[in-house]
């Protein structure tokens, strides 16, 4: 190699342990900002086998390299929180915050697993996650934090014994591997592979639960190598009872089995422990609602990213398309508002009955967010009503029917100066940025609290 070619990259390398060096300084606080390096989202990296395996390799050192890296006092403070910001952390990182939920619920120590077999074990999860725009390695991260942060909210060491809070979190780390980002409604009707393997029965649900044990089965990442053989069954059957209640066909099925049970619910009972475990499993999964704004609406847009492009393919396929997914006629704020109401309040406020502590932490926030979205949906309703009766005005002024009216440059879109805030009660106020924004369809709302620019759909 030349000198001069040498030269420079001694320079790259110096410059890039450098960087990695800072990337400990997000230990020391909590607000790293990662936006500068996002301007494309995560799943837009187009990347080949080897590219993806270099990756894979980097995240692997970055995450041995903080395994030596002491977590604060502050962080671990924070990761027990419903307000925990994702959005903030790498892989590698997120790796070490898994890793610091197994110490902190002490379950290294009492269940004695070896911690270089849980870092194996973790990387291995990690490299067995998609990128899918929402299924994705930080969905599981955000799925574990929320059962991590319930664990400790209720008080789950002193209801559940050991082995059942690491069934849980292990089930929440392990419950979408290998996800294709295509749901099972189009696996079975495509004929996929995995329907067919699996008969059409929870076929993603039963994959993520088959990846596990398969991951499991590698020495190096074993992390139940020491469990007695009641242990492991005790584990391997809660697992599978776990994962598999996340299929959503399964929803009102738990729901009502756990609503039967409430008024008599007994944490000596085996059976409905099971099913709290199940029902415990379906909150963290579907929880970003509970989230604050700020970290609940990324997660939209990527749950809907993959919904569209499922949809996409389905047409072009040729396969029924679901119209909760179809970017037709689906909107952030329709698509919210039904699953809020329908899903997810109902099995909050039935999990709020036995623990009351979820009221503040977790049912207040959705309650807020459908606020939010019912606001939103309220305001594009009347943008839309408006554009509908100037297009109206328009076609009526081109033949003829209102002479002088809208061609005057007295309209009501030229009368406001730009940026104009017009009322839309209390809660919420509809502001125009300027006149190609509202051609393009696009308002921005602002609440007490947040500012969100929508793309209305097109009419
Ligand atoms: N509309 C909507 N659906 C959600 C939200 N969170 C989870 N879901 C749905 O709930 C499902 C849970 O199981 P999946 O992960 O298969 O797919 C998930 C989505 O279809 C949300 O915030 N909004
Ligand atoms: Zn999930």
């Amino acid at each position: 190699m030349p000198d001069s070619l040498h030269d420079l990259k001694s320079k790259v390398d110096n410059f890039k342990e450098k960087l990695e060096n800072v990337a400990h300084l997000s230990w020391l606080g909590l607000s790293k900002d990662l936006s500068s390096g996002m301007s494309q989202p995560f799943w837009h990296k187009k990347s080949s086998p080897r590219k993806m395996e270099t990756h894979h390799k980097r995240v692997y050192e970055r995450f041995m390299k903080f395994t030596k890296v002491h977590v604060s006092d502050e962080v671990r403070r924070e990761l027990r929180k419903q307000s925990f910001d994702n959005w903030q952390w790498d892989d590698p990182e997120m790796l070490i915050l898994l890793r610091q939920m197994y110490i902190d619920l002490n379950l290294i120590s009492k269940l004695n697993i070896d911690i270089n077999v849980l870092h194996e074990w973790l990387y291995e999860v990690y490299r067995n996650y998609n990128l899918v725009p929402f299924h994705n390695f930080k969905h599981c991260f955000m799925v574990a934090q929320m059962m991590y942060g319930l664990t400790w909210l209720i008080d789950l060491p002193s209801k559940l014994d050991t082995l059942e809070i690491f069934t849980l979190l292990t089930s929440a780390i392990c419950h979408d591997l290998d996800h294709p980002g295509y749901n099972n409604a189009y696996q079975i009707n495509a004929k996929t592979e995995l329907a067919l393997r699996y008969n059409d029965i929870s076929p993603l649900e039963n994959h993520h639960c088959a990846v596990a044990f398969d991951i499991l089965k590698k020495e190096k990442c074993n992390i139940t190598r020491d469990f007695s053989r009641e242990q492991f069954k005790r584990f391997r059957d809660g697992m599978i009872r776990c994962i598999l209640a996340t299929d959503m066909a399964k929803h009102n099925e738990i729901l009502n089995s756990f609503k039967s049970i409430i008024p008599h619910f007994d944490f000596n009972d085996k059976e409905h422990k099971s099913v709290l475990m199940m029902v415990l499993m379906k909150v963290s999964d579907i929880s970003n609602e509970a989230r604050p704004l700020s970290v609940a609406m990324p997660w939209l847009d990527c749950l809907l990213t993959e919904f569209f492009n499922q949809s996409d393919l389905e047409k072009l396929e040729g396969l029924p398309v679901a119209p909760f997914m179809d970017r037709e006629k689906v909107s952030k704020s329709s698509s919210q508002i039904g699953f809020i109401k329908f899903v997810l309040l109902p099995l909050f406020e039935t999990v709020g009955k036995l623990f009351p502590q979820l009221e503040s932490a977790i049912i207040e926030p959705v309650r807020d967010a459908l606020a939010y979205y019912t606001e939103m949906q309220r305001a594009l309703e009347e943008e839309k009503a408006k554009k509908d009766s100037l297009a109206e005005s328009l076609e009526g002024d081109k033949n003829g029917l209102l002479p002088g009216k809208l061609n005057s440059g007295s309209g009501t879109e030229d009368k406001e100066p730009t940026g104009k805030t017009q009322s839309l009660g209390h809660a919420l106020a509809l502001t125009r940025n300027n006149s190609s924004n509202l051609r393009r369809g696009s308002v921005t709302l602002l609440t007490s609290k947040h500012s969100v620019e929508l793309e209305t759909s097109p009419s």
